[in-house]
């Protein structure tokens, strides 16, 4: 294709919401002339599921859940007073709260101000929130934000060091929708003890998101918390970054969460219009659909030309990949779905793994997020006539053009800066995309069966190490190979993961196993000191 077909192209398909000043070019996809004709059939199913599920629909019915991420910012439009009330009473909770923070009547009891904020959060619990405080960030914040989302020790010393002394400014919010993951419980039990060394009332410096009556609720109870804001079972953990999981953070740290509300209502609204062609969510579904043919068998890589946007990649990667990566459809056929999602940043990603798109196994399909605004003010010129700005624009062009020249799909959203409005808009884009795209393929975007698997059986080994420590502590005198354990300890079987458990104490000194080195590795003997 000539580029002046591309142009041609280009004007016919390009797909804008004024209200945001957003735009979707997908004249570098591939898709033949008769493609929308041929998916305007599955494309009414998937825009009526929608509707039915903003009307409140069970949407999610594996869980038998509404599924109301779209009222949360427009509440009236829930199906149900109550909730239309539950979403306008937190975020003026959260308002208020953030406003008596900042003003110190919400104050720590040894120190003036809270000035920081650790979010202990994992998944949906964390990503938006951090990508909020990443994209949105500036050194004229209120308040700094930190992160626990993992339970890594190490991961959570090295945040406490940097926070040091001002953990006595520091408010914690705990957020966990099911208040009951082990990650979160891990980091806030860890940051209890990081205040309580330091003679500080963990209660009077946390706060929680979490669902009423969880675990983490009652907890918080007891702890005498400062305030907990609700989470809903009709809001799924990776679309909640407009609830109070991602409100409560953005809020704190200063930044505009009705910009962000208002951004994700303008997008909703350009998205429930019919015609795919005029509808950016509708439109980029149909082109998922058509790199992968359905099948997800291209990958998306998110190449979003602007340093704040770097942590949209990783916020996608749940989103898309948790709620497309389904091994059965709605009717019980086995389909294994998905659609694999990674990226970083361009033109950074230039000088990493765009040598392989551009050459290696064609096994993919680029976005490309471009931003018109460089930064605020006037740039300097680098060379003359050109800036630091001009050459980020040549260098996505020219990815671009490079890509296409090998026959490498692509799309390229533009949006004019990267702002409150902008973003929420984003994130309503690619949540509603998310929706119509699992009806095209017929599978339950709304729950995440998969990943119980993997805890429970976390839940086995540690309950192994529990009767291999208590064995070891047992036979203090006579050491044990990896082998002799698993069959003292009734599971021969589990050899393998004996071995690692008793390696990784060895390696720590919390629970005093020592290890004496054998003729092989395998041989190596594990006594408690
Ligand atoms: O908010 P919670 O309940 O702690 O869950 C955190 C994350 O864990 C998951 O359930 C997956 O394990 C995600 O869907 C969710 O965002």
């Amino acid at each position: 294709m000539s580029e002046r077909q591309l142009w041609e192209r280009y004007k016919k398909y390009l797909c804008g919401v004024e209200s945001v000043g957003l735009t979707l070019d997908v004249s570098r996809m591939n898709f033949a002339d008769d493609f929308f004709e041929r998916m305007r059939g599955p494309m009414e199913k998937a825009f009526d599921a929608m509707e039915a599920l903003e009307k409140g629909a069970i949407a999610n019915p594996d869980e038998k859940r509404m599924v109301g991420h779209y009222w949360l910012r427009a509440p009236e439009r829930a199906p149900e007073p109550g909730i239309t009330k539950e979403v306008q009473d937190t975020v003026a909770a959260v308002r208020s709260f953030a406003d008596d923070v900042h003003a110190g009547r919400v104050k720590p009891p040894k120190a003036d101000r809270f000035t920081r904020v650790l979010l202990v959060g994992i998944g949906g619990s964390a990503l938006g929130p951090q990508l909020v405080a990443d994209a949105l960030g500036t050194a004229a914040d209120r308040m700094q934000v930190f992160f626990f989302d993992n339970t890594d020790p190490d991961g959570m010393d090295r945040v406490l060091a940097q926070l040091g002394d001002k953990l006595a400014e520091t408010l914690t919010v705990v957020i966990s929708k099911s208040g009951g993951t082990k990650e979160t419980r891990n980091g806030m039990v860890e940051a209890e003890r990081a205040y309580q060394q330091k003679g500080l009332d963990f209660g009077r410096h946390a706060v929680a998101v979490t669902g009423a009556d969880s675990e983490l609720d009652r907890y918080t109870k007891k702890g005498n918390w400062l305030k907990t804001f609700p989470m809903w079972d009709w809001v799924g953990g990776r679309t909640s970054v407009l609830s109070a999981v991602g409100l409560l953070p953005a809020r704190l740290q200063g930044l505009d969460i009705d910009g962000m509300l208002a951004g994700a209502r303008d997008m909703d609204v350009a998205t429930r219009e019919r015609d795919a062609l005029r509808n950016p969510a509708a439109l980029m579904a149909l082109m998922w659909f058509h790199a992968g043919n359905g099948r997800g068998a291209k990958d998306m890589v998110i190449l979003p030309y602007k340093d704040r946007l770097m942590l949209l990649s990783r916020y996608l990667q749940q989103l898309v990949m948790e709620s497309l990566g389904k091994e059965k459809d709605l009717d019980g056929k086995v389909v294994n779905q998905g659609i694999a999602v990674y990226g970083n940043k361009g033109s950074t990603d230039q000088h990493a793994y765009v040598q392989q798109l551009r050459e290696g196994v064609n096994n993919f399909f680029a976005t490309f997020l471009e931003v018109l605004k460089d930064r605020d003010g006037a740039s300097m010129q680098v060379e003359p006539d050109i800036t630091s700005g001009d050459y980020l624009l040549g260098f996505f062009l020219g990815t671009r053009k490079a890509l296409f020249e090998k026959g490498r799909e692509s799309m390229t959203l533009t949006v004019p800066d990267v702002s409150a409005r902008t973003l929420g808009a984003l994130i309503a884009l690619y949540e509603r995309a998310v929706g119509f795209y699992a009806t095209l393929v017929n599978i339950n975007a709304y729950h995440q069966p998969g990943v119980e698997a993997g805890k429970k059986a976390a839940g086995v080994v540690l309950e192994l190490q529990r009767k291999v420590l208590a064995k070891l502590r047992e036979d203090k005198a006579k050491g044990h190979t990896a082998e002799e354990m698993a069959t003292t300890v009734g599971a021969p079987d589990e050899v393998e993961t004996v071995f690692k458990v008793l390696e990784h104490l060895a390696a720590n000194t919390t629970h005093g196993v020592k290890r004496e080195p054998g003729a092989n590795r395998f041989d190596t003997r594990f006594r408690a000191g």
